[in-house]
C-alpha cells in the first residue's frame, strides 16, 4: 500500500479498439503533487487525459484510485469518485453563465451549487465572483480557463488532470494560472498537467514526463528540460533558443 492517490500501471488505451496509442504507460501521483507530460503533437498527451478521466477505456493494464481498480468504470463515476478533467479547449458552456457553468458541473457529480461551495471556488478566481452573471462567452481566454478550472474544482476532486491549460493565454495570464493552480495544489489536490509552457511547469510540477508515441521516455525534474538531451528528446531535433 502506498501513499499515492492515482497510479496508472502498464496502460495501454487507444482511441480505436485494438489501436493502441499509449503503450506500457507508468505513472504515480500522490495527493499535493503536480507532474508534467510533455510531448509532441500526436504523442498521446489527450489520450491520455482522457483514458484517466475513462472517456477512453484501457485495453491493458490498470488504473488505480487510491489503491481501488477504476479502470473499468464510467466517466460519470470517475468524476464522483474525484478524478476531474479540465479538457484541451476549455469546452466551457459558452451561452450559459458563469454561474450556470458551476451549476451544471455541480449537478454532473449529482450535487447543487451551495452558496459557500460558490464561494470558496470564487476564492481562487475572484474575477469569477465579479463576472457570475456574465455570458461564458463573453470571458477573456484566460477567464474561461479559470472557468473550466472552476467546474472540476466545484466537483471536490482528489486529482484535476489539465489538459493544455496555457494553450493561448498571453504570459501574464500564465504567471497568474500558475500561482492559482500551485494554491490549489498546495490544498492537497493532485495534478496531472499536459503541458508544454516551461515556466507552468517548473513553477508546479516535481516531475515532468517525455510521453514519445504513447511511450513514457524520460522522467526528469521541471529545472532539466532545458538540457540540450532532453530538449532534442522533445523536439525530435537540436533546441533553437526559444524552444519549449
Ligand atoms: N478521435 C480519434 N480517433 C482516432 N485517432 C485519434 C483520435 N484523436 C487522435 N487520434 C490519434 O491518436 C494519436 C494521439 O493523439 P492525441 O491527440 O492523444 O495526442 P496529443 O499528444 O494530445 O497531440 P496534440 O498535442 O496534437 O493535441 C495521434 O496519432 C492521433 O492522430
Amino acid at each position: 500500500m502506498t501513499d499515492d492517490i492515482l497510479t496508472l500501471e502498464s496502460l495501454t488505451a487507444g482511441y480505436l479498439a485494438d489501436v493502441p496509442v499509449l503503450e506500457g504507460v507508468d505513472l504515480a501521483i500522490a495527493p499535493g503533487q503536480a507532474i508534467g507530460i510533455i510531448g509532441r503533437n500526436g504523442a498521446g498527451k489527450s489520450c491520455l487525459a482522457m483514458t484517466i478521466a475513462g472517456a477512453l477505456a484501457p485495453q491493458h493494464g490498470a488504473i488505480r484510485l487510491a489503491g481501488e481498480d477504476i479502470s473499468a468504470t464510467s466517466a460519470r463515476a470517475r468524476v464522483r469518485s474525484g478524478i476531474a478533467l479540465v479538457p484541451e479547449g476549455r469546452q466551457v458552456f459558452a451561452q450559459l453563465s458563469v454561474r450556470e457553468n458551476l451549476v451544471a458541473a455541480a449537478y454532473g457529480v449529482g450535487r447543487r451549487l451551495t452558496g459557500s461551495a460558490f464561494g470558496q471556488v470564487t476564492e481562487f478566481f475572484p474575477i469569477l465572483k465579479k463576472k457570475e452573471s456574465h455570458l461564458a462567452a463573453s470571458l477573456s481566454g484566460g477567464e474561461q480557463q479559470m472557468l473550466a478550472i472552476a467546474r472540476a474544482l466545484v466537483q471536490s476532486p482528489q486529482v484535476i488532470v489539465c489538459d493544455e491549460p496555457s494553450l493561448g493565454l498571453a504570459p501574464v495570464a500564465i504567471d497568474s494560472l500558475a500561482q492559482t493552480l500551485a494554491t490549489i495544489r498546495d490544498s492537497g489536490v493532485a495534478f496531472i498537467l499536459m503541458e508544454q509552457n516551461r515556466g507552468l511547469l517548473e513553477d508546479l510540477c516535481s516531475s515532468v514526463n517525455l510521453l514519445d508515441a504513447g511511450r513514457i521516455k524520460m522522467t526528469v525534474s521541471p529545472e532539466e528540460l532545458s538540457r540540450p538531451e532532453v530538449m532534442a528528446a522533445y523536439l525530435g531535433h537540436a533546441p533553437t533558443a526559444d524552444a519549449l
